[in-house]
């Protein structure tokens, strides 16, 4: 288990992460999402000691991270699989690890295998892909056999195979009682392998729930409906029917319509009474990405200038540190029952204050490696990264 309790980090003037608070619990998949920027890498970090918070605490199994015994042993991590010596082959590379923490050999070549990767395990690690490279990063985390995994973008360069892979194994850690923790921004790829989310934005908690609350939490269903294309005529009878009964109708890009605030049978009562044929009534459930845009819009850093979006500048009682310090974030208000309608493009409810302002920065510069291993030990070992350099990204 991973408790975060009012977990923050400072560098400098920047506050990447806000009094965070959380459990991670074993036996479950618990993904952890939140736009560029949002504070991800940098918690991860401070789980596995490899940055100190700044204010509050992460604990891993009841201990600080530097006070676990045997740290190597009980958790594995992937924060950047480029953090890897090239000159050296896989194989010798995962030795080097497990011999940091009296790991036996056999149980390197127990996880290249795992990973896949045993064919080229006397090759250089600087020829491989990006997936291959990633393959030896899971390689490294699953060393210690660990009851806690921590990965940071696993499925990163992987092959739709090698997704598939990624899934299966996370799903499979977790069903033998071990604690997964994983970010990703591939929402379709979250929504199979989670079961538990938790969401940041600008470094604090959106949302700490499963995958299935947090769907319905933040979007609504909705009904397609498809008159016969030749007759347009059909269509307008059914949208002016829909609208009269409290519906809203919105056009579809394939000339259907989307239909929401009228359960099913109501519309098909309103279609027979209009003498109205349908080709389509179906119902549908918003994605977990519909869901995630939803929820994160407002608090995107980095947005291109061509995004309709871009220049849309969070509520001013939004996150930030204001006279009161930081406040609630104030998240976009959906309905979460019956029926509702996504607007129309551009003119979207969220960006109910837009204030012209210059385009956001650019993204930052990536973050400074740390290993992608099993989690470093407590010990002078630990490659530690003082405040002193962390200023220079
Ligand atoms: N060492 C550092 N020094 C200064 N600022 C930092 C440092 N590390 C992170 N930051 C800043 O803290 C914020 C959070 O960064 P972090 O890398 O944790 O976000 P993230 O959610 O992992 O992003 P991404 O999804 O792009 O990987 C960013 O604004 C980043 O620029």
């Amino acid at each position: 288990m991973i408790e975060a309790i009012g977990l923050t980090k400072r560098y400098g003037a920047k506050t990447a992460v806000h009094n965070l608070s959380f459990q991670v619990r074993p036996g479950h998949v618990t993904g952890f999402l939140g736009p560029n920027g949002s504070g991800k890498s940098t918690t991860m970090r401070m789980i596995v000691g490899l940055d100190r918070p700044t204010e509050g605490h992460v604990h891993v199994g009841g201990h600080p991270f530097r006070q676990l015994p045997n740290a190597p042993r009980q958790v594995g991590a992937l924060l950047d699989a480029k953090a890897v010596h090239g000159g050296r082959s896989a194989r010798n590379h995962l030795l080097s690890l497990a011999q940091l923490s009296g790991i036996p050999a056999t149980r390197v070549d127990e996880v290249l295998g795992v990973v896949g990767l045993q064919d080229v395990a006397k090759k250089r690690s600087s020829g491989f892909s990006l997936g291959m490279g990633q393959r030896l990063g899971i390689a490294a985390a699953l060393l210690g056999d660990p009851q806690v995994l921590l990965f940071d973008e696993p499925v990163n360069g992987l092959d739709p195979e090698g997704i598939l892979w990624v899934r299966n194994l996370m799903r499979q850690l977790a069903s033998e009682g071990r604690t997964v923790f994983v970010s990703s921004h591939l929402m379709s790829e979250m929504a199979l392998t989670a079961d538990h989310l938790i969401v940041i934005g600008r470094g604090q908690l959106l949302a700490d729930m499963s995958v299935k609350d947090f769907i319905s939490a933040n979007s609504a269903d909705f009904a397609r409906v498809r008159t016969p294309g030749t007759e347009p005529e059909q269509r307008e009878k059914l949208t002016s029917a829909l609208v009269e009964a409290g519906g809203q109708v919105l056009p579809e890009t394939d000339g259907a319509l989307r239909v929401t605030g009228l359960p099913l049978s109501r519309i098909s009562d309103l279609a027979h009474a209009a003498d109205v044929r349908l080709w389509e009534l179906s119902p549908h459930q918003a994605s977990l990405e519909e869901a995630y845009m939803r929820m994160t819009q407002s608090v995107v850093d980095y947005r291109s200038t061509a995004d309709e979006l871009s220049g849309f500048q969070p509520p001013q009682q939004g996150y930030g540190p204001g006279p009161q310090g930081y406040v609630t974030p104030v998240v976009p208000e959906v309905p979460t029952q019956g029926w509702y309608a996504p607007p129309p493009p551009g003119q979207n409810p969220y960006a109910t204050a837009p204030a012209p302002g210059p385009a956001p920065a650019a993204a930052a510069a990536p973050v400074p490696a740390p290993a992608a291993a099993p989690a470093p030990a407590p010990a002078s070992a630990v490659p530690t990264k003082s405040d002193t350099d962390e200023d220079a990204r």
